[in-house]
């Protein structure tokens, strides 16, 4: 039986870095975006869809015959608040109704440490299911991006998984990423396990390397079969000076800075 993954946000950051390390004999990836996805390389199993994830009718038919639903797509920083509830809020219900109806059992949704961002640092890691204290819109967009997935889970039986994605980039790119970093093959690690966990119903896990500094437990996610391989430790000598005060204070660093007030009423 061939399995079908649908990514949305297929043509963004993480996508691109996912693409070819999910790419399986028996898999065809449905890769989904409002932005152009490139097109299928020689003997690639993919599909290229535009559409938006606040598309209801259009996401239905994007998701029929799916087996499971990678939700990365939206706004990935802080944006103005309308824009925030329609394509990250609303988007993101609009992906699990979507799922409900087309009868996707299983939705993985990007969430982020921003969802908890205004949580002090403190000693020690951060466990699985945080209380939320987002420090953003975009924050605020990744809670209600949980909720839904909860009351999708609770309501209709959808496996619902909630990552909480440090960063995910080729490396790391700040020196806060020495303890929240993703890497791209660790990301795509979890991915599969969490594709694979036997009825995980609805959980919160944090998306991070087995990094040294690492702030965030690993806990729930290791329960689900993640088996990280990376450590950001090897990067630390180059990115030593790229830090931010704020790092030291709040699990969201810069993202905790008065200064990032999308609206501000001038
Ligand atoms: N990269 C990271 O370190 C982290 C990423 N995340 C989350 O992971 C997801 C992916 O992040 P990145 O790839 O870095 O972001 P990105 O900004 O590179 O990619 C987002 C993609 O979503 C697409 N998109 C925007 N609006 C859309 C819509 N209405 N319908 C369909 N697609 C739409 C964009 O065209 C873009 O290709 C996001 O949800 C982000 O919030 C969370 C924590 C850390
Ligand atoms: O905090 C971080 O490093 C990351 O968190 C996120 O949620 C953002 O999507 C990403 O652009 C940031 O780089």
């Amino acid at each position: 039986m061939t399995q079908r993954i649908v990514i949305t946000g297929a043509a963004g950051g993480v996508g691109t870095l996912l693409r070819p390390r999910l790419a399986r004999k028996g898999r065809i990836l449905r890769l989904l975006d409002v932005a152009p996805v490139p097109d299928a390389a020689e003997g690639e199993d993919v599909e290229c869809v535009r559409v938006s994830v606040t598309d209801l009718p259009g996401m239905r038919e994007a998701l029929t015959g799916a087996d499971a639903v990678i939700h990365l797509g939206g706004l990935s920083v802080e944006g103005p608040w309308d824009r925030i509830l329609d394509i990250n809020i609303n988007g993101t219900r609009t992906v699990l109704e979507a799922a409900r109806r087309a009868g996707v059992p299983r939705v993985i949704i990007a969430s982020s440490s921003h969802a908890v961002g205004f949580h002090p640092r403190g000693e020690g890691e951060a466990p699985d299911y945080l209380f939320p204290r987002p420090d953003t819109y975009y924050g605020v967009s990744k809670v209600a991006a949980e909720a839904l997935g909860s009351l999708y889970h609770d309501r209709y039986g959808l496996d619902v998984v909630c990552v909480r994605i440090g960063g995910c980039f080729e490396t790391p790119i700040a020196t806060r990423q020495l303890a929240t970093w993703l890497s791209p093959d660790d990301c795509a690690r979890l991915m599969e396990a969490l594709i694979a966990a036997p009825s995980p119903g609805f959980r919160v896990v944090w998306g991070v390397s087995d990094n040294t500094r690492r702030w965030f437990s690993l806990d729930e996610a290791r329960a689900l079969g993640y088996e990280p391989r990376d450590d950001a430790e090897r990067f630390a000598g180059e990115l030593e000076g790229r830090h931010d005060p704020l790092d030291e204070i709040y699990l969201g660093g810069a993202f905790c800075s008065p200064e990032l007030d999308a609206d501000p009423d001038d």
